[in-house]
């Protein structure tokens, strides 16, 4: 029998794809080249610098800019083993790479809303693209999901398992449903083609490097006490939250990507907090003389959210070890340090 080369496994379309011919290379180099698609990003650019401390790892970065900053990932420029590309994800592009971390895509609300014709491109042909590349090379990709999938909860808190209750064609449905599909993707070229894949459910993550008019909670709450302006809690303020710090939920993408479960898996803090607390929190934290105000919400606001994490735990070892109140004041320097306003001695 005439033996096959990898190339004929990875035409024929049904075989799970095997790594690049380079791994089959005499001169090949044990490292491991990693894609990260919003790597310029809030979540990307901590992922990056986490990736980066391993001298084993090679690390591409493509990012459009439109939420992400090349001042970010600015310390990397011109490390021989970064490399940083301008890319639109709604572009097919093909590089060697062993292992795909897929999180382009505005996170924010007020920033997925804006054109959310294009949000749910970057969610739905972002994905095809990256799943194509994966599929092509042979790489592992791991794609950020959301929370934001379980829509406005009815189970709480949300494992897994829980199907959701999402508006599909609501205003924030081009981001949920985006999502939503975008998973769909992700298990259909596994099942499929094979493909290696992770799926994680990010819940609201918070730190340094968040764009300080983002526009999610966290950051305006803090911008807001700095500058000494009222705090806006959309009405009623009782909705509820988990805040998981960066660091912590980067390691838990590692994790993640390194480990054997396929996911969906939850990242996210189990604290709970309404909006009205943590408007408190930071007030007392940062600025006791700012008010707190109601101001409107915008329409399918999710009541209530908060991840049961006892997959992650078992099937990851992992969980965050900040607590709000520790991540909070180190997002407060970053942001003290970015808007030039010193703490008040
Ligand atoms: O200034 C503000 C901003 C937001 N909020 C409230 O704070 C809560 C959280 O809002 P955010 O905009 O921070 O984020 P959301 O929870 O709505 O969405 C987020 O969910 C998880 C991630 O996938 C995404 O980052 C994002 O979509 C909402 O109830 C919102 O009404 C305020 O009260 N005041």
């Amino acid at each position: 029998m005439a033996s096959k080369s990898p190339k004929d496994d990875n035409q024929d379309g049904k075989q799970p794809p095997l790594p690049s011919p380079l791994r089959f290379s005499k001169f090949f180099q044990p490292n491991m080249r990693i894609l990260i698609t919003g790597g310029a990003g809030f979540i990307g650019s901590h992922l990056v610098d986490r990736l980066m401390e391993n001298e084993k790892n090679e690390v591409i970065v493509a990012d459009n800019y439109f939420t992400g900053s090349k001042d970010n990932i600015k310390h990397w420029i011109g490390h021989p083993r970064f490399e940083l590309i301008r890319h639109d994800v709604t572009e097919t592009l093909l590089v060697e790479v062993d292992r795909i971390y897929h999180l382009a895509c505005p996170a924010s609300p007020i920033y997925y809303k804006y054109n959310p014709v294009k949000t749910i491109k970057t969610n739905v042909i972002g994905t095809l693209n990256m799943l194509g590349l994966a599929k092509r090379v042979g790489a592992r990709i791991l794609l950020t999901s959301t929370s934001e999938v379980y829509g406005d909860p009815l189970v709480h808190p949300q494992p897994e398992t829980y199907w959701g209750n999402v508006n599909p064609n609501g205003v924030r449905s081009c981001y949920d449903e985006g999502k939503r599909v975008a998973e769909t993707l992700m298990f259909d070229y596994h099942r499929q083609h094979g493909i290696e894949i992770r799926v994680a459910r990010i819940f609201n993550t918070y730190g340094p490097r968040m764009n300080i008019d983002d526009g999610r909670v966290v950051s305006n709450f803090i911008a807001q006490a700095i500058r000494g302006e009222s705090l806006t809690v959309q009405s009623p303020g009782s909705q509820t939250r988990s805040f998981c710090y960066v660091s912590d939920l980067v390691d838990g993408l590692i994790r993640l990507m390194e480990g054997s479960d396929t996911g969906p898996i939850n990242l996210g803090n189990p604290g709970e907090f309404t909006v009205l607390e943590l408007a408190q929190t930071v007030k007392e934290l940062i600025n006791p003389a700012v008010e707190i105000k109601t101001v409107d919400n915008t329409p399918d606001d999710p009541k209530q959210r908060k991840p049961d994490i006892t997959k992650a735990k078992e099937v990851l070892g992992w969980e965050p070890k900040f607590a709000l109140k520790d991540g909070l004041p180190l997002m407060e320097d970053d942001f003290r340090k970015r808007l030039g306003v010193a703490k008040a001695k």
